[in-house]
């Protein structure tokens, strides 16, 4: 079967907002537009196409990131057939994870905006992550139609708030309830969408008089940021010729895809408003697979390859997102860089070192799943049973085995004990909590050798919340929960030169493993390393490896209050060994013994983690916030004037966070909002750390 879609008609985008910017009524009026949705539900009466699972309905947030595939030829229908797949990123803080994923596999995003708020807390944190990404974006200033509504303002945001270089190629005519429609700078052209039938329909007629010179003075901004994007073209605008319409496009993309501009455009989805415009600029403005640097992966030497965005490349996909639905089973969402994969093909999964047979593939059109028979490279699809997969895997060609960038996540920072109501429902809990795991690598399971416990650690409260009450809905199991607790760590401060010496004559053959170690602490976050540094081999060769691992498994199960202990260098450098007793297993109680006891000689520490907090707070209320961020041995970081009042950053210990949504919102009757990411470990002061080793006892 041959390709029906060329590659570089594919758009694979995510649309990333605040919460109640608006994404989710935006994503719903493209699938609308597209004419894929045709009914439409207005998002809190809980028919919105994109909401699939209950408590994202009742909760109004959108929790999971879906997949969905469709087509726009545009509003005049002036392109070939562009194949759009959409990747839902959600908004909220505690899923940042989630973010970070859908960010991975998509190759451009569009930012959406309240036209009121502007700039929100968390679509800066948003915002950085694509940054790290490189992911070209523009922006869509929704609700334009709301009290307070300012598109100027949000420009200026985007500019001073995010440092990007915000290019409006639309201007708003008028706004609050005034919002009539759109100026297309490019075209010159006023558009205004029908209210009768949707916005299915719209006029296009002259930019009106009294907003001819704003149109002017934006265009020719516009055109200088195009002209940036070739010599020729910047000759050309110097020399007052003019640039034609197709060109001014073509140099807007080539910035926008390297990251230079990010054009912006205004509408309000609610009133629809703006969605086709948008769509077009999405095929306008925003990289095809092929307009994205290829893929990088490694081969089963450890030598890295370039898997190019084409088909007679060998297979290679991520999979970024496993769900497990009721009637399917399990599906993984997976992207592909690389080659074609067909139904009844067996793929292989280099993480997992298995081989599994791809049974069904199914596409994603809104709640609707397709069967299909192959997937290409560019496609997103799902595949419906692979048994051994988490996210962030690789599947590929088993006859070309890579495994591509492997996606990173961040360690959880918080756990809470969980126990079912009913003894009965042990078992079950135990196997949903393996799924929910499986799908969310961010998401932890175990059992706490002393007590007996489950223990589920995530990334916030809301993260584990949610995790309780999916138990409860897919897999009725009802939980009781305890307390959260902080994931602590600990580290050396101090280096130290140790030895481990573990010797047993017991009647028969005896057991003999003798080190000597030199431990250093390293930076916050650069994780542990080992270095052989033995020399004529006084600690035979087979036996390094042990010493290694005796190490690392006394690092996780920690010294001080058994917390992991992280951001270490072990040198072995020196020890002995006896040709009969020794073996692996002497050498690595010697390393674990050795590491113990350098560990409490290296003036160990209690490490927090600590959260980067930003609140937007009336003025009236900031003496009280600060004052309950100062109290929660929060670090004031910085404080300036936004939309929405002012804004307070801070760095505050997790541990202190808890219940601070609920706290805010009475100290500021409800009208301050907050948004918060981790930011990494800091040393606990002594009182903190006697209290949570005392407990550990
Ligand atoms: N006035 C106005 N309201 C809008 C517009 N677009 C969305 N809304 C409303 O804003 C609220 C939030 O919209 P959603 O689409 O749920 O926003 P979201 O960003 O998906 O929210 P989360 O899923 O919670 O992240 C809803 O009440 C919408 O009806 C708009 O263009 N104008």
């Amino acid at each position: 079967m041959a390709r029906k879609t060329p590659i570089e008609r594919y758009r694979n985008i995510g649309i990333m907002a605040h919460i109640d910017a608006g994404k989710t009524t935006v994503t719903e009026r493209i699938l609308f537009y597209t004419g894929i949705s045709h009914k439409m539900g207005e998002v809190h009466d809980g028919a919105a196409v994109m909401d699939w699972m209950d408590q994202e309905q009742e909760r109004g947030i959108t929790i999971t990131s879906a997949a969905t595939t469709t087509f726009w030829r545009g509003m005049d229908q002036q392109y070939p057939e562009t194949r759009i797949n959409i990747i839902d990123t959600p908004g909220h803080v505690d899923f940042t994870i989630e973010v970070e994923r859908s960010l991975r596999v998509l190759d451009g995003a569009v930012c959406v905006l309240d036209a009121n708020a502007g700039v929100e807390p968390q679509t800066e944190t948003v915002w950085r992550q694509a940054n790290r990404y490189g992911v070209p974006r523009m922006v869509f200033v929704n609700k334009m139609d709301k009290m307070g509504s300012d598109f100027f303002r949000c420009v200026d945001m985007l500019k001073q708030r995010l440092g990007c270089n915000a290019v409006p190629v639309q201007l708003p005519i008028g706004a609050e309830d005034n919002f009539a429609g759109v100026i297309d700078l490019i075209r010159q052209k006023a558009i205004y969408w029908n209210e009768k039938d949707m916005g299915t329909t719209y006029e296009e007629v002259e930019i009106p008089a009294e907003l001819t010179d704003d149109a002017a003075r934006y265009r020719e901004a516009l055109v200088e940021a195009a002209a940036e994007a070739s010599e020729e073209m910047m000759d050309k605008y110097i020399g007052g010729e003019a640039l034609t319409v197709d060109e001014i496009n073509h140099g807007l993309r080539v910035q926008t895809i390297a990251n230079e501009v990010v054009p912006v455009l205004c509408g309000s989805a609610f009133k629809n408003k703006g969605v086709q415009a948008m769509l077009d600029a999405v095929v306008e403005y925003m990289p095809s697979p092929s307009e994205v640097p290829d893929i990088e992966g490694e081969l089963e030497d450890g030598s890295t390859v370039i898997r190019e965005s084409n088909d007679d490349e060998p297979f290679a996909a991520l999979a970024f997102k496993i769900a497990t639905d009721p009637y399917v089973g399990t599906l993984t969402f997976f992207r592909v860089y690389s080659g074609v994969v067909k139904t009844g093909d067996t793929v292989y999964n280099p993480v997992k070192g298995k081989k599994e047979r791809l049974g069904r593939i199914v596409q994603m059109h809104s709640k609707e799943r397709k069967e299909i028979s192959e997937v290409r490279a560019g496609d997103i699809a799902a595949a419906i049973g692979l048994k051994d997969i988490t996210t962030g895997e690789t599947i590929c060609d088993n006859s070309n085995r890579v495994t591509l960038e492997r996606m990173e996540f961040p360690d959880p920072v918080i756990s809470v004990a969980v126990e079912p109501k009913t003894k009965s429902d042990q078992e079950k809990m135990g196997i949903a909590l393996g799924k929910l795991a499986q799908e969310d690598p961010s998401f932890q399971v175990r059992t706490d050798e002393e007590s007996g416990q489950t223990i589920i650690s995530g990334m916030g409260e809301l993260h584990l919340e949610i995790i309780v009450d999916r138990l409860k809905r897919e897999f009725k199991v009802e939980a009781k929960v305890g307390e959260p607790q902080v994931a602590y760590r600990e580290a050396i401060r101090k280096p130290i030169e140790v030895e481990g010496k573990f010797v047993r004559q017991s009647g028969g053959r005896g057991q003999y493993g003798h080190v000597w170690i030199r431990m250093k602490p390293r930076d916050r976050g650069e994780g542990y390393e080992f270095r052989n540094k033995i020399v004529g081999g006084v600690v035979p060769k087979e036996y390094i490896p042990s010493v290694d691992k005796g190490i690392q498994e006394q690092m996780e199960s920690g010294v001080l209050a058994g917390f992991p202990v992280v951001d270490l260098e072990v040198e072995l450098f020196d020890g002995s060994y006896h040709d009969v007793d020794s073996s692996e297993m002497a050498f690595k109680i010697a390393g674990s013994m050795a590491f113990k006891d350098g560990f409490m000689k290296g003036d160990p520490v209690l490490l927090e983690p600590m959260m980067k907090v930003e609140v937007t707070t009336p003025e009236d209320f900031m003496g009280d916030v600060m004052g309950d961020v100062t109290r929660r041995r929060g670090t004031l970081q910085g404080m300036e004037d936004g939309p929405g009042g002012k804004i307070i950053r801070a760095a505050v210990p997790l541990k202190e966070m808890f219940g601070y949504a609920t706290d805010l919102r009475s100290a500021t009757q409800g009208r301050a909002a907050y948004s918060m990411e981790f930011d990494g470990y800091a040393e606990a002061p002594n009182s903190i750390a006697e209290e949570v080793i005392k407990k550990a006892g």
